[in-house]
């Protein structure tokens, strides 16, 4: 029978990568990607910015919208600080199950809550699941018609703090024009553009990086 795409991923992670290495994880997928199948991953170019927003807010508490099969939360995990926390939703059941085994595969389970959900349903609740006040971090990358209104969800949920950090994914490629249009305009926010291409291809893409001002 089939396999699926995360299924292969997850074969190919397990089949090159040394148990417990994040480094081996990304390096593993990264080859996947190029070598078999494209994946859309936030991939190695992007990942490189992201590694570096991460390092530079060393955050303590990390929001991801969008797992898929846990790339991106296993480059960003295995740079937090040790009692960091990161919350990753991702609401198919296929994608979750093996993004699981992935953050398994690296060793970064403690450092990682999955919630299998829809965000606008659990963007609400974490709070009263987590105890948490607010993201340190925030990392878009889940389909682009949703940036903006889990944004201002976050908003109104109280989520997000003065000095709290959007980091967004694809935001030319496929594109965000109504996230991009809103955080650019809003006096709430101030915005930083890295220009990178879409991952594993020569395609322009990039990240919009933004501060909420309170
Ligand atoms: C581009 S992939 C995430 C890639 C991942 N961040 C990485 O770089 O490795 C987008 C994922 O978001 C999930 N997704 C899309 N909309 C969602 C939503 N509203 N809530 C939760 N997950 C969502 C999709 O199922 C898909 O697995
Ligand atoms: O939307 C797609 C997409 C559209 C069409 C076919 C495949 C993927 C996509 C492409 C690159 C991304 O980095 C990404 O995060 C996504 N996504 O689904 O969220
Ligand atoms: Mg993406």
């Amino acid at each position: 029978t089939q396999t699926t795409r995360p299924q292969r991923m997850l074969a190919a992670v397990q089949k090159n990568a040394t148990r417990g290495d994040p480094r081996s994880v990304v390096k593993a997928i990264d080859q996947f990607c190029r070598q078999k199948e494209w994946a859309m991953n936030v991939g190695d170019e992007k990942g490189c910015i992201l590694d570096s927003v991460v390092t530079e807010v060393n955050p303590e508490t990390v929001l991801e919208l969008g797992t898929y099969c846990g790339y991106s939360t296993v480059r960003i995990a295995s740079l937090l600080p040790p009692q960091a926390k990161l919350i990753t939703l991702e609401f198919n059941p296929g994608n979750a199950a093996i993004a699981r085994q992935v953050i398994a595969w690296a060793g970064l389970e403690d450092k990682v809550e999955l919630v299998e959900g829809a965000s606008g349903d659990f963007i609400p609740k974490m709070k009263e699941m987590f105890g948490i006040k607010t993201f340190d971090l925030v990392f878009l990358d889940h389909w682009k018609d949703r940036y903006l209104p889990d944004t201002k969800l976050m908003e109104e949920c109280g989520l997000l703090r003065k000095g709290s950090i959007l980091l967004a994914d694809n935001v030319i490629c496929p594109g965000t024009p109504d996230y991009l249009e809103y955080i650019r305009n809003s006096p709430r926010y101030k915005s930083q553009f890295f220009k990178s291409h879409l991952e594993y291809t020569k395609v322009e893409d990039g990240l919009e990086k933004s501060i909420f001002l309170g």
